[in-house]
């Protein structure tokens, strides 16, 4: 039976005044490696809140997690930047440090041509011997590639698939036809049945911070045919998300964190540190979701 790989995305930890904490940023690994039993972690993403970081920066969660993880467990570092030098950088840098896979958002804001888009991903990975993920998140980046375009990026041996997050599950359906041999994740966590439906290989995602083992639970009750079982896992999952985003997701994180026994820190500004509301929201999805 096939095993459905489950990473989390991992959260970076800050002080009050938006300093990395790495300290904070090793406990979150521990849980994850410990509790939640990731396969993986997917680094310096958007949940890491990694496009508010300086280089720096990026690169000492990069450590910071590959020193924890010290080999446990599978790593993505997202290197993908606006300053392709930087991009390629860090891509340096994670692939020395022994990541095993890359992974960058396809570039944004400037409306790039494909042909660009094409160029930025090949000149990331010209200098590395490393494998890399598409991030592709049109919601964010307004950049949504056609299977036609995945076909010619794949043109390039070293990208090995696509985190895809995105609610596009006719565009899915093609691409997972048009590469069987890819590794395509899904990316946001509410839509993951529908996307093992279409035969995903797994998931990345910020909620499995939170929900690793009920996802873990509803990827095995999908993969032995228990569709009831994982709809309604799902179900159960979806409500939590639903609350996370309504107290706002990202310092939401981070509070129930702290519930369950790991010091996140804070959100980076100009993310909204928590006020009383939020910490009582937090407390209230800890206890309906996760207290035994
Ligand atoms: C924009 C964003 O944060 N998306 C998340 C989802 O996990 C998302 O938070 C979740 O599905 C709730 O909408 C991931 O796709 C992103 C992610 O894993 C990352 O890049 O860190």
């Amino acid at each position: 039976m096939s095993k459905k790989l489950l990473y989390a995305a991992q959260m970076t930890a800050f002080d009050k005044d938006g300093n990395i904490n790495l300290d904070g940023i090793r406990a979150l690994v521990r849980y994850n490696i410990d509790v939640n039993k990731v396969d993986g972690l997917y680094v310096c993403g958007s949940t890491g809140e990694a496009f508010m970081l300086n280089t720096d920066e990026k690169k000492q969660v990069m450590k910071t997690v590959y020193d924890e993880a010290n080999g446990a467990i599978d790593l993505v570092a997202q290197v993908g930047s606006l300053n392709l030098k930087e991009a390629k950088e860090l891509a340096k840098f994670a692939t020395d440090l022994g990541y095993p896979k890359l992974s960058a958002v396809t570039p944004f804001y400037y409306n790039f041509t494909f042909e660009q888009i094409k160029d930025y991903y090949n000149e990331i990975l010209k200098d590395v011997d490393n494998k890399l993920l598409i991030y592709s998140i049109p919601a964010l980046t307004g950049v949504a590639l056609t299977t036609d375009q995945f076909a010619e990026l794949f043109e390039n041996p070293k990208i090995i698939g696509i985190k895809y997050t995105n609610a596009d599950f006719y565009l899915l359906e093609r691409v997972r036809n048009a590469f069987p041999d890819k590794l395509i994740l899904s990316g946001f966590d509410e839509m993951l049945l529908p996307a093992l439906a279409l035969n995903v290989d797994g998931c990345i995602g910020s909620t499995y911070n939170l929900n690793a083992p009920r996802v873990r639970e509803e990827m095995d009750a999908f993969d032995a045919g228990d569709i009831d079982k994982a709809r309604q896992l799902q179900n159960i999952s979806n409500d939590m998300i639903t609350d996370l985003i309504a107290n706002d997701i990202y310092p939401t994180l981070k509070l129930v964190m702290k519930h369950m026994g790991v010091d996140a820190g804070y959100v980076k500004k100009p993310m909204s540190h928590p006020t009383p509301e939020m910490e009582a929201g937090a407390k209230a999805i800890y206890e309906k979701y996760f207290k035994n």
